[in-house]
Parts: structure tokens; sequence; C-alpha cells
């Protein structure tokens, strides 16, 4: 019956609101929905219908609004058919029908007229239009139901005047406005079984009645002074004999249908303000109260309806919301299976919140959602009291934002994190990248561009455009979470740009020492080398060079002077420096890490030449090498100077050649070079100009070094001294000497020579005894041989010994040794010490026993 229906209602189509025993069906909600009446909002009406038992109630109701009332069946006696309170609806127009038991029963007996003030008190409470039925010739005798039942209607609408009144009056104290009632019936007289007498005179006598009664009955001071008019509009219908003018009847009947159905008896003044959808927990709510004989307060049962509606219409909308939003909650709100949601929205184990992945049109979603949850809020909340729907509402917007809040949260998490992986990505560089600097200013920009891009467009733009209650907190929120992320992705770029930067910096520093690498140890090689030569070319790894004055190819190193050495070796960092300072402009600018020319400036001062200045030491300390190694260099310088010549070509001391002016030369530069080698002395443009000295070898190292040097050089120019004056003997033997030996010892040669042994032994020892003898081993070989062989080889010796002696006085005695050496004719001169050197190492005479036996060079002496 949800749709108008010609066809008439059935029995079964009606329902017992109030049983018999004063009960209330709870399956009125249900009938209300099956009869199409739930639906309709203030769009219904409500006609109860009351009289005395038998008086054709049920019978009229469904003439007038083709009901399904069961109705006495007269030939079975005249018997209460209606009882309690039954419920029907027109199949063709939105009314309710009441059909209230018959007053006066004679079922209830004493119990009647208990029962007629509850229903009839329900019937005002409920109904726009009341049908009180009578027997047209009851009116004017006062005795008949219809006084007593008038009387009853009266004092109850009053009483229900008063409450209302009343709660008016609290309400204007300050508890909460009640729901306003248009507090006014329509009292429809139907006089059935119309005959003579004229409805005017009928509808006089009723009128003076019902005024005698309002007249008569106790007011509330609220109504004292107010009208019957007030409350009620007073309407006469009169109906002819149903049986013997059934046709008239049925026309009187088929016109007053017609009335209701054409609105004419429903005024908006008799609206009871209740909601259809709400009219099943009103009418049980009004009956239980009456039941329980409390006084009826329509406007307090209206405002616990209202709560009771707001709260179950908020539900229906919030449930709206959540179907509505169903499937984004499940991509952004937390799984109770997997910890972390369709993608995480909750937190993990950990307890960190996983990171979900945005959902496209996120806010337009829940803005849709929750506009269309509050448009059905309103919508029906609206027929109830304002400030409870109000109030209701304000709960429900709560309610949506604090279910709305964690998915924008997740959502602004999850565009962020996707944001930063975006811009880690468009910056990432790999670790065999050779030049991750390149563009990476400009990648950054752009990726932190499309990162803030990305992020906006999950959530920012969005936002800007998002209205309502509801999504009110998301301009904020989102522009807190962009803090955020910019914060954020500001992070990830300064740590990104710190790496590379810190690679370019390494790059740069090892360019750095790359070119300074090569020149560097030609320098210093050439500066270990005595002779003098070219230019060396100082190569770089780039295609910049510089020229290096006395400098070496790495290979053959020509000489340096020792003086010179740190100018060209900051000549060299000079040249290394402007290549990679040219280098690092356009790495450090636009075209790399984006500094502005004043900023490039400042990082190559302030942190790249400092760096490279460090490099220059630790390469020049790995140049000049250990303490060994430096011993080395001084000895190599020395011998270098002291075994030979100006043109490279190895020296052989003749017989009067100034030996030690040689040596004290070498020395002098060997100590020099050491000297020079001990501290640095660079400047120039590698250093900004500022000199750098740094001891390269401490102190009492550098003395050390020294006096092993000394000792090497003494060995070395002993054994030069000894080759030069082997050279001067062999030279200076008279050829008489010769004659001699080969006219005394011709008997000896012959000896020999007749002796097979001996003449093998002669053939053996006699190329031994030249060689050693033109190679100047005559004298250590003397020295070597024991005691006791000595005295018989000097016997056998003791002319040459004799002649030797003679022509060794010919022979200038060397320079007196520094240190009290003078007692060996073939001890070095000492030049003198660099300051500096301290007491350290022993005499030179020392060093002259020491080194008797070294034959091969200072290199070996000096280990
Ligand atoms: N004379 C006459 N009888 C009628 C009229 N309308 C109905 N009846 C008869 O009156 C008897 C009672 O009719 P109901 O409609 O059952 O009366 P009721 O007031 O609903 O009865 P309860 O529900 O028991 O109070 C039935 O036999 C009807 O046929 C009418 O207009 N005139």
């Amino acid at each position: 019956m949800a749709t108008p229906s010609a066809a008439p209602a059935a029995v079964e189509d009606m329902m017992q609101l109030v049983t018999y025993d004063e009960q209330f069906a709870s399956q009125f909600e249900p009938y209300l929905e099956r009869v199409g009446l739930a639906s309709l909002g203030f769009d219904y009406h409500t006609v109860s219908v009351m009289g005395a038992q038998s008086s054709g109630k049920s019978t009229l109701l469904n003439l007038l609004f083709h009901t399904g009332f069961r109705e006495m069946d007269a030939t079975a006696g005249r018997s209460q058919t209606t009882q309690g309170v039954w419920a029907g609806r027109d199949p063709q127009a939105p009314i309710l029908l009441l059909d209230l038991e018959g007053t006066d029963s004679r079922e209830r007996g004493e119990e009647a007229a208990t029962f007629e003030r509850k229903s009839s008190l329900f019937a005002l409470a409920l109904s726009e239009v009341l049908v009180i039925n009578l027997w047209a010739q009851d009116v004017g005798r006062f005795n008949a139901a219809n006084l007593a039942l008038l009387r009853t209607v009266l004092e109850l609408d009053l009483q229900l005047f008063s409450a209302g009144a009343a709660s008016t009056a609290n309400a204007t104290a300050g508890s909460a406005p009640p729901a306003t009632r248009n507090h006014k019936t329509r009292l429809l007289f139907v006089l059935r079984d119309h005959a003579m007498t004229p409805l005017e005179l009928l509808a006089s006598t009723l009128r003076d009645d019902v005024a005698n009664i309002w007249a008569t009955i106790a007011k509330p001071a609220a109504a004292a002074n107010l009208s019957l008019d007030t409350f009620f509009d007073l309407d006469f219908v009169a109906l002819p004999h149903k049986v013997f003018c059934e046709t008239d009847f049925l026309a009187a009947v088929a016109n007053l249908r017609s009335r209701f159905h054409d609105g004419s008896l429903f005024l908006p003044a008799y609206r009871r303000g209740v909601a259809a959808d709400g009219l099943a927990p009103y009418a049980g709510s009004v009956w239980e109260t009456i039941r329980a004989n409390k006084e009826l307060d329509i406007p307090s049962q209206q405002h616990m309806l209202a709560h009771v509606r707001c709260e179950s219409i908020a539900a229906d909308a919030y449930a709206e919301y959540e179907t509505a939003t169903a499937d984004v909650r499940a991509k952004l709100a937390p799984s109770p299976a997997s910890g972390g949601g369709g993608g995480g929205g909750g937190k993990g184990p950990a307890g960190r919140r996983a990171v979900v992945t945005p959902v496209p049109r996120l806010l337009p979603v829940l803005g849709d959602a929750s506009d269309a949850s509050l448009v059905t809020y309103d919508g029906q909340a609206c027929r109830y009291a304002s400030d409870v729907a109000a109030s209701r509402r304000d709960e429900l917007v709560a309610k949506l934002v604090s279910a709305t809040k964690p998915l924008v949260a997740a959502q602004a998490a999850g565009a962020a994190a996707a944001a930063k992986a975006d811009l880690e990505a468009a910056t990432r560089r790999t670790k065999d990248d050779p030049a991750p600097w390149a563009k990476y200013a400009a990648d950054a920009a752009a990726a932190r561009e499309a990162a803030l891009a990305a992020f906006d467009a999950a959530l920012g733009a969005e936002a800007a455009a998002s209205a309502g209650p509801v999504l009110a907190f998301v301009p904020s929120a989102v522009a807190e979470a962009r803090e955020a992320i910019i914060a954020d992705l500001d992070g990830a770029l300064e740590a990104g740009t710190a790496d590379v930067r810190g690679r370019l910096s390494k790059s740069l520093v090892d360019a750095f020492g790359e070119r300074v690498k090569a020149p560097l140890t030609a320098v210093l090689d050439a500066a270990s080398t005595a002779s003098s030569g070219a230019s060396v070319s100082v190569s770089s790894t780039n295609s910049s060079s510089a020229s290096v004055p006395g400098g070496g190819d790495g290979g053959v190193a020509p000489a340096v002077d020792a003086t010179g050495l740190w100018t060209r070796v900051s000549d060299v960092a000079a040249a290394a420096w402007t290549a990679t300072a040219a280098d690092a402009g356009p790495a450090l600018g636009a075209d790399g890490l984006g500094l502005s020319p004043a900023e490039a400036d400042e990082a190559v001062a302030t942190t790249l030449r400092p760096d490279c200045v460090k490099r220059l030491l630790a390469d020049v300390r790995d140049a000049v090498g250990s303490v060994s190694t430096l011993e080395l260099r001084v000895t190599k310088r020395f011998d270098d100077g002291f075994r030979f010549d100006a043109r490279g070509v190895p020296r052989t001391f003749a017989p009067g050649e100034d030996i030690e002016a040689a040596y004290l030369a070498a020395l002098t530069a060997a100590e020099a070079l050491l000297t020079t080698l001990s501290v640095t002395h660079l400047t120039g443009a590698a250093t900004d100009g500022t000199p750098l000295v740094e001891p390269l070898v401490a102190p009492a190292e550098r003395a050390a070094v020294s006096e092993r040097l000394r000792r090497a050089a003494s060995a070395v120019y002993v054994e030069a001294r000894r080759s030069q004056e082997a050279a001067r003997v062999r030279t200076s033997i008279p050829w008489w000497v010769f004659l001699s030996f080969a006219i005394l010892g011709s008997n000896e040669a012959m000896w020999v020579l007749r002796n097979p042994v001996l003449l093998l032994l002669a053939v053996i020892a006699a190329p031994i005894a030249y060689v050693m003898y033109v190679g100047g081993g005559v004298a250590p070989l003397l020295a070597l041989l024991p005691a006791t062989v000595a005295p018989a080889v000097r016997a056998a010796v003791a002319p040459l010994v004799v002649h030797l002696r003679a022509a060794l006085d010919n022979v200038a005695p060397p320079a007196p040794a520094a240190g009290g050496a003078a007692a060996d004719p073939l001890a070095p001169p000492s030049p003198p010490r660099p300051a500096g050197y301290g007491a350290v190492g022993g005499a030179p005479s020392e060093v002259t026993a020491a080194s008797g036996s070294s034959t091969n060079g200072v290199a070996a002496a000096a280990m």
C-alpha cells in the first residue's frame, strides 16, 4: 500500500495500535513504512474518530477513507467490535486513521471512563481532525454520552495546553526551548441518521453545548481568557440514514470524503509537528505517558522525540558517509590483519606509521560524502526541534571530522613520502658517476618543484577548493603538512647536496694531487741530483701545464738547486691550483651545485684551497718520504756531486786534482738539500701567497741523517783519496825500478818457470795482481792481511816500500779535518755544518776508521 491504490484496504491492512489491555504495538514503525507513510515527512494527516460504541465509527471510516476496519455484524447482535485503538491508512491519500474503542462500553464497565480519557487524550495529541460520531437524535439530550465525551475532550485539550505553556515558561527561564505546537484541532461532528432537524439547528445546539462546557470547566491561568476558538474549529456534517437513505447517505459520505481529500479540512494550524518517520516512537511515548497517568507534555514529548530521531538520523547520515568513503578508508585506514592497512595508514609493529599510497581525489570524495551526509541529516532533522537538530548536527559534524582527519593525515603522509621519494630518485647520483655535481642544482630545483606539485595535487590544490564544516580543518592541516614536507625535502636536498659537494671536493683535491704528484716528484728527484739540466714540464691531468725551471721529467732528473726547490714546488702547486680552481668554478656554479659566483668564490677560498694545501703537504711528505728516504736523497745528492762531473760523467781523481774541494762542495750541497727538505717553504697561488712553513723532519732525525751523511761521505772520500794515491804511485815509479825487478828476479822467474806448480800459481796470480794494482785494490788488501803474514810480505817487498816511502814524501798533506782527525792523512776535510745540527754523531776520524771496507759507493755506506 506504499503507493496510492484504488482498491479499498483489507482488514489485514489495519493494525491494532493499542490493545484492549492498553499495550502499545511495537510494530507501528514498520507498519507506517509498509503503508508508505513513514517517508512522507510532514506530508500526511491524522484523523481520529471517537464516539459511542457501535455508533458506526468503523463503518464511517471505511466509507470515507476506504479502510478495512472491522465493523459490527448487526445480525450477530450489538457488541463491541473495536477494542483499544486501531490504525489504518487511506489507500489514496496520506491520511492516517485512528479508530478508537467506543465510549460507554458495556464490556469495559467501570473501566470504560478511564480508557476513554486515555484514548481521547491520545487522539488529541496526534490528530489534526477529531471526528466525533453522534446519532443525530442524541443532539440536545444531555444525558447522552456525547456531552460527557465533549467535556472530556475539552478538559484534556486544556490539560495539554497547560503542560505546553509550562514547558514554554521553563524554556524562557533558561532550559532548552521546547518544540512549538500548533495547538488547534478541528472537531468534526458527524451526525448519523440525520432526518428532519436542519443541520444548522443541530449544529447550533451542539455549539451551545460545547460553549457551556467550555464555560464551566476549570481552566489553567494561561487559558483563562482564551476562547474556545483558540483551541478548536467546530465543524458539522449530517449523514442521512445509511439503510433507509442509502443513496443520500453515500452521496453525503462521498462529499465529506472529497473534503478530506482536497485538504480543505486540514489547516496548517492543526499540524502536530511530528514527522512521519518519528510518528511511531512519538505515539508510543505519548501512549506510555498517558498510560502511566503522567502529565502529557506535548512539547517535551516532541523534544524528546527530536533527540531520538535526530540521533537516529545522524547515525543513518554517518553510515551513509561510511559507505561512500569505504573505498578510500580501505586504502588509507589501518588494516588489523596487516597492521598497516591497504598500503598501510596505521602503525606497524615498530609503532611507526606505515606509508600509504595517496588516493586520487581524496578530498573531493570526502567532501562529497560529508556534504551528502549532512544533506541527508538536514533533510530529515529539520522536522524536529531546531535546537535539538542543531545540537545533533554539531555532533555529527564532529564525528565526521574525527573520521576524516586520520584519512587526510594518512593521505598527507603518503603524499609527503611519495614526494620525498620522487625527489631522492630525481637527484640520486650513482657511485660510478664521475661528475655527480653536473646539473645537480638544476635537477634538485626541478625535483623539489615536481615533488611539491605532486604533494599539492594529492592535497594542496584540492584543499584550497574544499569547503564545508567537515573539511574546514583541511587547509590548516595541509598547510602544516606542506611546511613539514618542504622542510623534509629541503633536508633531503641539503644532505644530497652535501654528499655531492663532498664528492666534488674529493674529486677536485684528487685532481689537484694528480697534477702535483709527478712534477713534485720530479722536482724532488732533481734536487737530489747534482747535475744541472733543462726545465721540467709540469703536466696536469687536465690540459693545463706549467713549466718548472730546473725540474725533471719524472724520469731523467736534471739538477735543481736546493735553495730554489720550494719555489719550484710552489710553482708546481700554483699551476695545479690554478687548473683545479678553474675546474671548480663550473662545478660549483650554475651548471653544477648552483652556487652564486660569490658563494663559489667563498667555497673555493674557504674549503677547496685549505683542502688542496692539506693535500699538497701530504703529497710533499710522501714525496720527501721517510727519514731513510730522505737520507737516500741527501746521500745521493752527495754521491752525484762527488762522483760525477758537471756533465754527469763518472769522475776519477787524477793525482793533483783537488779532491777536497769536490768533497766539500758535494757535502755542502747534500747538507743544503737536507736543510731544504726538512722544512717546507711553500707560497704562491696555492697558498694564496701565505708562506707555508711546515717541518717535514724532526730536528733530532735531521741531525742523525746529517751525521750518517757525513760518515758515508767520509768513506767515499777515503776511497777516492786512496784511488788517487794509487794512481799517483803507479805513475811515479821510475823505469829503473822495473828494470831492477827484472834483473834481480830473473833467477826466481826461471825457478818458477821450471816448476809446473809454481808456474800454474803464477799464471793464476799474475792477472789478479795486475787487476788489483790497476784497480787500486792493493792497499785495502794489505790492510786486511793478518799480522802474521804481514812481516813476510813486508820483507818481500821491503825494497819497494823503501822506494814508495821516498815517493810519498813528495805528496802534499790533506787539509786538517775538523774535529781533531788530522792524525790520519786520508781523513776527509769537514765542511762547516749548517746551523741547527747540534753535536750529534762522532768525529770524521771515526768515520774514516769505520769506512775502511767501503767499496760500493755512498748508498751502500749509508745503509
Ligand atoms: N442506523 C445506522 N446504522 C449504521 C450506520 N453505520 C453503521 N451502522 C451499523 O451500526 C453497526 C455498528 O457499526 P460499527 O461501524 O461496527 O460501529 P462502531 O462504532 O465501529 O462499533 P464499535 O467499534 O464496536 O464501537 C453496524 O451494524 C453497522 O451496519 C448508520 O449510519 N446508521
